[in-house]
């Protein structure tokens, strides 16, 4: 086992880190919570806490590192980054998921236990309820005083068993709401809020098992915990209350964007102040260049006044605009002058095409059908990240446990050598069979087994062309070689035969699609990861992300009408979507919808006017 001194250890996959990164890194006895903007390597200091925390020793066997995202790509992002820098034994150690795969996790191994009647035996199905279905529900047993929104926010925050004593019809129809989803005939359905309270319920009651979870993780991260809601830190709160566990937590309040479900008001104050936390505030920014961060900077003034000036770290590598409103006469107009734009980008070399996001502001499919023929004239395919296979969309498909199991043994099987992918499958092959790192034997033995799979596959590959049904036959191919209970016991978000088929059935209906249409295994490999196609996705979607040039897809004042300064939230989203651009970020702007948005005109100090095939361009810096 390699251990470093805390002396000697160096951060590791970058340049160095900011001397306040340093100090929050260094912190190990006190919980701390760094606060930063966009782009200020808050998650990449995760990844290198992480790191130093496993091969220092001060995370020592068999404790473990517990490390909660909002998004899985996030999660899984987050896992890779320490699997690349620490060996396996270390790695392992850090188990990096989301909130709902924590709460989940924890509902699926202790259901039994849970006080009753929430024990209730049976399967159950995950729900996730509409405004009309709480509604409806409200319809059907008579309360006619209580909202929607109101029955909502109690299911979110109110402590189970739900108070009998209580006679208000809120509260009435909260505990009929609950009776009917575990009684109300068939099968249980759970939202993720309830299983949180079914969670909190049950580590509140079980002391038990509250001190093994504590035994286990002494060391706690929160990514993005600006969006932290109050019934998850309420659950956190109790999972670790009366233990030592060190947190740090990072985030960025102009990034809050989920306030509508439920994220705290407060979060930072309160942080500080129930875990005695250190505020430590990082002033770089790593992703975007010094123009850009210019132009966020103005943003972020918007949000909050009193914001610092942050250094832009990026280097500009474009010459010309780096963001402008784009004006049009017909969305037609807008479609193909943008197509053209991105295919003289891509072919000039400048940019790939999956560099390129198109941002929009929601409704992904309709926008898809709207742009996507202009785009596939010119030869280059969108991607919306947003669209569901079966029952998953892509984007949590591509960050699912399995996929990333899958597609670098495809990879391998593709092509003659890939490094990359060998060190991956073999990083999951051992930890899926439970290898024991200290057993060479053991470990030897896998990898020649794995080393003749990866054989047989391509020698399947290559006697197969990608069609739909040779996709589905060499997902089998590597189901098998893996096993599903394998797979099962691995994750705990597979142990559930519901869980575990919706995404596997999402995976092989994204590969016989890819398949379908690509001459060779590699290119369908790249059409499923979204290689060569320009992204297209909601802003709430974009968070976490970066990507070199941005488009802004019919920003005006009819789609876009709640963006002004005064709507919080809006604004928020719209600065994290902003901020994910590295070089370049654009507006595009369709007289048919509506006007341009001033506040956002003024911002870039428009220079001047110029006209490109009847199209008006306003140009910024
Ligand atoms: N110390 C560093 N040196 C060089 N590059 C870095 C460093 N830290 C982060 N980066 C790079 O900067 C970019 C932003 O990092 P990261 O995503 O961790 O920031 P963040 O603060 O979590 O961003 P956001 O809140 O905007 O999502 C990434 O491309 C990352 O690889």
């Amino acid at each position: 086992m390699t251990r470093v001194s805390k002396d000697d250890w160096v951060p590791q996959g970058v340049g160095g880190l900011e001397s306040r990164a340093w100090e929050a890194l260094r912190e190990t006895e006190s919980s701390v919570l760094v606060t930063a903007g966009a782009g200020a390597g808050k998650t990449e200091f995760l990844a290198q806490k992480a790191t130093y925390l496993l091969q220092t020793g001060i995370c020592p066997a068999p404790k473990r590192i517990l490390a909660i995202s909002f998004k899985k790509d996030a999660a899984r992002n987050l896992a890779e980054r320490v699997a690349k820098r620490c060996p396996r034994d270390q790695a392992r150690r850090f188990d990096s998921m989301t909130f709902d795969a924590f709460t989940k996790g924890l509902l699926d191994r202790f259901r039994p236990t849970i006080p009753e009647p929430f024990n209730a035996h049976g399967t159950y199905q995950i729900v996730t309820p509409f405004r009309r279905d709480y509604d409806d529900f409200l319809e059907r047993h008579g309360y006619h005083g209580v909202s929607a929104q109101r029955l909502e926010k109690r299911v979110q925050l109110t402590d189970l068993p739900i108070d009998q004593s209580n006679g208000s019809e809120l509260h009435r129809a909260l505990a009929d709401y609950w009776h009917e989803q575990f009684f109300g005939g068939g099968e249980i359905s759970l939202s993720f809020p309830m299983i949180n309270r079914l969670v909190k319920l049950l580590l509140q009651e079980n002391s038990y098992i509250r001190r093994a979870l504590q035994a286990t993780y002494s060391i706690v991260f929160l990514d993005e915990y600006q969006d932290t809601t109050y019934a998850q830190y309420d659950m956190l709160q109790t999972a670790f209350d009366g233990s030592d566990a060190i947190f740090t937590a990072v985030g960025d309040d102009k990034q809050r964007i989920m306030g509508w479900a439920g994220a705290m008001n407060d979060a930072f104050a309160q942080f500080e102040n129930d875990f005695g936390a250190r505020r430590i505030s990082l002033l770089s920014n790593w992703r975007s260049h010094e123009d850009l961060v210019r132009i966020q900077h103005e943003i972020a003034r918007r949000i909050d006044d009193n914001v610092e000036e942050v250094q832009a770290q990026g280097i500009r590598e474009i010459e010309g605009e780096i963001s402008a409103i784009w004006q049009f006469r017909s969305t037609d107009d807008e479609n193909n002058y943008l197509a053209k734009w991105v295919s003289r980008e891509v072919q000039s070399g400048r940019v790939e095409p999956h560099d390129v996001a198109i941002l929009i502001r929601m409704r992904a499919d309709q926008v898809e059908g709207e742009v996507a023929p202009a785009f596939a004239a010119r030869g280059l395919w969108i991607r919306n990240a947003a669209r569901s296979v079966g029952e998953i969309q892509i984007q949590d498909l591509l960050g699912e446990e399995l996929t990333g199991i899958f597609v670098p043994l495809l990879r391998l099987g593709a092509t003659d050598r890939s490094p990359e992918n060998w060190a991956l499958a073999q990083q999951n092959y051992l930890f899926l069979e439970a290898a024991d790192p200290d057993n060479d034997l053991t470990q030897e033995r896998l990898l020649v087994k794995l080393e003749a799979f990866v054989r047989h596959l391509r020698a399947e590959l290559a006697r197969r062309q990608p069609d739909p049904d040779s996709a589905e036959a060499i997902a089998e191919v590597l189901l098998e070689f893996v096993s599903p209970p394998a797979l099962r016991q691995s994750f705990a978000a597979y142990q559930r035969e519901r869980d575990f088929e919706r995404v596997w059935s999402g995976f092989v209906t994204l590969l016989k699609e890819c398949a379908e249409h690509s001459s060779s295994w590699t290119e369908a490999l790249d059409e499923f990861e979204g290689i060569g196609q320009v992204a297209l996705m909601t802003v709430h979607k974009s968070k976490g992300l970066e990507f070199h040039t941005m488009i802004f897809y019919g920003l005006d004042n009819q789609t876009w009408w709640s963006l002004t300064p005064q709507r919080g939230e809006e604004l928020n989203t719209f600065f994290v979507a902003f901020t994910r651009a590295k070089q370049r970020a654009f507006f595009s702007q369709c007289v048919e919808r509506g006007r341009a948005i001033g506040w956002i005109q003024q911002l870039l100090a428009p220079a001047g006017v110029e006209t490109i095939d009847g199209t008006t361009i306003l140009g910024a810096t």
